[in-house]
């Protein structure tokens, strides 16, 4: 399959460059696609940019019908595009039937938040007056969104941004391009006007070309730390609005009073289900010295008990990393980590499977400090590392340590403790008995510190970046 820029309502081929490999096969090619640039970049942004006008004029109806059909399709051709998904990932046909429904859950939603009540009238404090705040459309957003979530995130960037009254250019990320041309075709299908929504593909310029542009009035991306560095300074360079997601190192805390089943089956789901790549993903077990011992034994033996396979085939349960440069990643901090001290409990290693892909055996590192870089650095594969601890103080004090805030966990039957972590941890998102990775859509999503940077994506939230507030004052 040879997959296009698409652009102003078109689908612009050009000669395809680069190759979108099945990581669970990557013998299989599941896409090629073309080197877009500036030249690509400038000519989306001027689509977008003529659209708007009329876009984010349209009557609400008409955004919420588009919303709404794309969402209707999306959920029609779930159990389809959830293998596109998992063959071009690799997370599993499940796991990606599952963000396909995600992601057109998320369309429905904002349908219906299109036609909501965003501003708000008020008595002035000058007697005869009238005061009323609009919600107005920014202008022309920027998307760039990453391969783990690689239909779900840019759903809930896009389903906003358009409810709203914006017009869009997407990048999505380098190793999956498939999936997000297979939505920018259903956008396309489903009516929306040219310009509205554009795509450009490419690797190396084109996500900086993007942010630089000037007819782009807002940036939302997620990612590294690394490059959402970069893409803030850029935007506010030149004043455009920015907004950054850029993943978690998520404390899972248990303490000693925890059910030890129930607290290892939501590490294994929170560290390891799809192959750890989520930014959410529970990377960092904190236990409680009482159950440590019992608790990782029992990690250990649920972890090497996963099966780890193709991801399309029927019993997989953790599929390969996404990528080369990742499954890579994964390898070399198992090294980092236990060339600190860590103790390789169980995995550390690639799998050879029947095909050749990005295997590796889920991996438990036990016996960590706070201070190694496996506890203080993103790696983002089926890598878990627990950290010894004393009681619940000292607990709470290392979820609070590093440059991460997104999400965290406790896993207690103390109420007052649960109460407390919830009141005093320092993340976006507290979850109490439950892994620290898997959200709903329809509240607000994100985190402290280094890992987000702007106004919340999600839910209700999300009318903050993709509007921007007027007041109107009206005499008699
Ligand atoms: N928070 C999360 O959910 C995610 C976190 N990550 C983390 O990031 C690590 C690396 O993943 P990787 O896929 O390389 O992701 P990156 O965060 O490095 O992002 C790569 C994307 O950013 C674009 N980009 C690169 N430089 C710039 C720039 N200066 N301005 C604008 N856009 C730019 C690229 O486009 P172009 O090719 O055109 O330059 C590409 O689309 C992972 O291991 C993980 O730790 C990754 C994915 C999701
Ligand atoms: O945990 C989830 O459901 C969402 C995770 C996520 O958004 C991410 O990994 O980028």
């Amino acid at each position: 399959m040879n997959l296009t820029h698409y652009i102003g309502g078109h689908f612009v081929a050009a000669d395809p460059v680069f190759e979108s490999l099945n990581p669970s096969d990557t013998d299989d090619v599941v896409a090629r696609y073309p080197a877009g640039g500036a030249g690509e970049v400038d000519a989306a942004v001027g689509a977008a940019r003529a659209a708007f006008p009329a876009w984010s004029m349209a009557s609400p109806e008409v955004r919420a019908d588009l919303l709404d059909k794309v969402g209707a399709t999306l959920m029609a051709r779930a159990a389809e595009l959830g293998t596109l998904l998992a063959r071009e990932e690799g997370k599993t046909r499940a796991e990606g039937t599952g963000e396909v429904m995600r992601a057109a859950r998320i369309f429905r939603y904002f349908a219906s938040e299109a036609l909501r009540r965003h501003g708000q009238t008020l008595e002035s404090t000058r007697p005869g007056l009238d005061v009323a705040t609009y919600r107005e459309a920014v202008g022309v957003i920027g998307l760039i969104t990453p391969w783990n979530f690689p239909i779900a995130i840019p759903a809930w960037k896009a389903a906003p941004a358009l409810a709203f009254g914006n017009t869009v250019v997407l990048k999505p990320a380098n190793p999956t391009p498939a999936i997000a041309h297979a939505l920018a075709t259903i956008i396309h299908e489903c009516g929306a006007p040219a310009g509205v929504f554009n795509m450009v593909l490419g690797q190396g310029g084109v996500g900086s070309a993007l942010v630089d542009h000037a007819g782009v009035d807002a940036v939302s991306f997620t990612g590294s730390q690394a490059v959402g560095g970069r893409v803030a300074a850029a935007a506010v360079a030149r004043q455009a609005r920015v907004q950054l997601e850029m993943g978690g190192k998520n404390p899972l805390v248990v303490l000693a009073d925890a059910d030890l089943e129930r607290a290892v089956t939501i590490a294994l789901d929170g560290g390891f289900f799809q192959t750890g790549q989520r930014c959410t993903a529970s990377s960092r077990v904190i236990v409680e010295d009482a159950l440590h011992d019992r608790f990782v034994a029992a990690l250990a033996e649920r972890a090497a008990a996963l099966r780890v396979g193709h991801a399309l085939e029927a019993d997989t349960q953790v599929g390969p990393a996404a990528s080369e440069a990742q499954f890579e990643r994964n390898l070399r901090y198992v090294a980092i980590a236990t060339g600190e001290g860590g103790r390789l409990v169980t995995g550390g290693t690639a799998l050879r499977l029947a095909t050749p892909g990005y295997f590796m055996a889920p991996t438990l590192i036990a016996d960590t400090a706070p201070d190694m870089r496996i506890n203080r650095e993103e790696v983002f594969g089926p890598l878990v590392s627990t950290v010894r601890v004393r009681d619940y103080e000292e607990a709470l004090a290392m979820a609070n340590a590093g440059n991460f805030g997104l999400s965290a966990g406790i896993v207690t039957t103390s109420h007052a403790r649960a109460r407390h972590f919830r009141r005093h941890v320092r993340a976006g998102m507290v979850m109490v008995n439950l892994p620290t990775a898997g959200v709903d859509y329809h509240v607000p999503f994100g985190g402290t510190r280094g890992s987000s940077y702007g106004a919340r994506e999600q839910g209700f939230a999300a009318v903050e970046f993709y509007t921007q507030m007027k007041t109107v004052y009206s005499g008699d």
